[in-house]
């Protein structure tokens, strides 16, 4: 039988009327975009916060998102503790006011509505990750998490069958979550220059700092130069030092195809990273369903680790010593 559902979870609505507070309190630094709609209409949200936040200025771009796989609750915790600390912060901490003035942090904290509202929607848990779109099984669903069109379908790193919790989708891009976030980061391309420079994709669990590529066990491969990923190591390993997670290129914890992270880096040059957040692997008791009260420290363990990466923002290959 399933977990019972714990109601400190952040739902929907309660994600949406979350970010609404953010931008009330403080309606300068933050802002809510709608990027799009999920398969069964949700609107799909991206907070901005920056300094004069209704202009679009020339600082780089750094994205955050949450909660691709539905199950992975803790997530979107994480996502609405970086908006409010980002924001609640400013003009307190010197740290954050230097990052909020020189950067536009994106954060995208539901990237999965649908699937999330069905996992909390019984008095216990579903264990979805997939979304909801109807694929003519009881296992309902395409995973996101594979269905990003850079190497959509190679090498063994998701599944064709549609039970599957890997099920890559019909096609590259067949799902509308994937899509939606396409279009909106195809959106931020201003004179052919990609404005966001790093990305996170926050998943559960397993505690790792990981870096493209998934699809391969290479780690110089076309489109992944030395510099290039050293770069993400450097990044990828200070964030590991500073949260206690465990870095590592993607693959090496098994091969994924088509997953945000080697489309963003592939396709877009976004230095992306996926962080796998609490527990760690082996604690398949609480898994994907902690109790939400270790949220509060689960959440603020990554702060350092976040606001060293929106350090690099401006220029990632400084972490290896060398510019642009
Ligand atoms: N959240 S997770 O456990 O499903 N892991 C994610 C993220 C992930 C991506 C690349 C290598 C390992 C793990 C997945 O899509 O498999
Ligand atoms: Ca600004
Ligand atoms: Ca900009
Ligand atoms: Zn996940």
């Amino acid at each position: 039988t399933g977990q019972p559902v714990d109601p400190g979870y952040t739902d929907y609505p309660e994600m949406i009327a979350a970010a609404d507070a953010i931008v009330a309190a403080h309606p300068t630094l933050a802002s809510k975009v709608i990027i799009g709609q999920s398969f069964l209409a949700k609107n799909m949200i991206a907070i901005k916060i920056s300094d004069n936040v209704a202009t679009d200025e020339n600082e780089p771009e750094v994205l955050f998102m949450a909660n691709i796989h539905a199950r992975e609750h803790l997530t979107v915790e994480m996502a609405l503790y970086l908006a409010t600390e980002l924001t609640s912060q400013y003009g307190t901490d010197s740290r954050i006011t230097s990052l909020v003035d020189s950067r536009e942090i994106w954060i995208i904290p539901m990237l999965n509505p649908d699937g999330a509202q069905y996992d909390l929607s019984g008095p216990t848990y579903k264990d979805q990750r997939k979304n909801m779109q109807p694929n003519g099984t009881s296992k309902i669903g395409t995973d996101i998490n594979r269905n990003f069109g850079y190497k959509w379908g190679c090498c063994g790193g998701s599944s064709p069958f549609k039970s599957s919790d890997t099920y890559r989708g019909t096609a590259a891009w067949s799902t509308p979550e994937a899509t939606v976030v396409r279009d909106w980061i195809l959106s931020r391309r201003v004179g052919g220059q990609q404005q966001i420079k790093e990305a996170i994709d926050i998943h559960t669990y397993g505690e790792l700092v990981m870096w493209p590529f998934g699809y391969t066990f290479s780690s110089i491969v076309p489109g992944m130069t030395q510099d290039q990923y050293d770069t993400h190591k450097a990044i990828g390993t200070e964030m590991a030092q500073s949260n206690g997670y465990w870095p590592g290129q993607g693959s090496g914890l098994y091969i994924t195809s088509g997953d945000t992270v080697d489309w963003m880096w592939g396709d877009q040059g976004i230095f992306s990273f996926t962080w796998e957040m609490y527990p760690k692997s082996f604690d398949i008791v609480t898994g994907f369903y902690p109790p939400a009260s270790v949220a509060p420290a689960e959440t603020t363990r990554n702060r350092d680790a976040a606001l060293r990466f929106l350090g690099w923002a401006d220029c990632p290959f400084r972490s290896i010593g060398k510019e642009n």
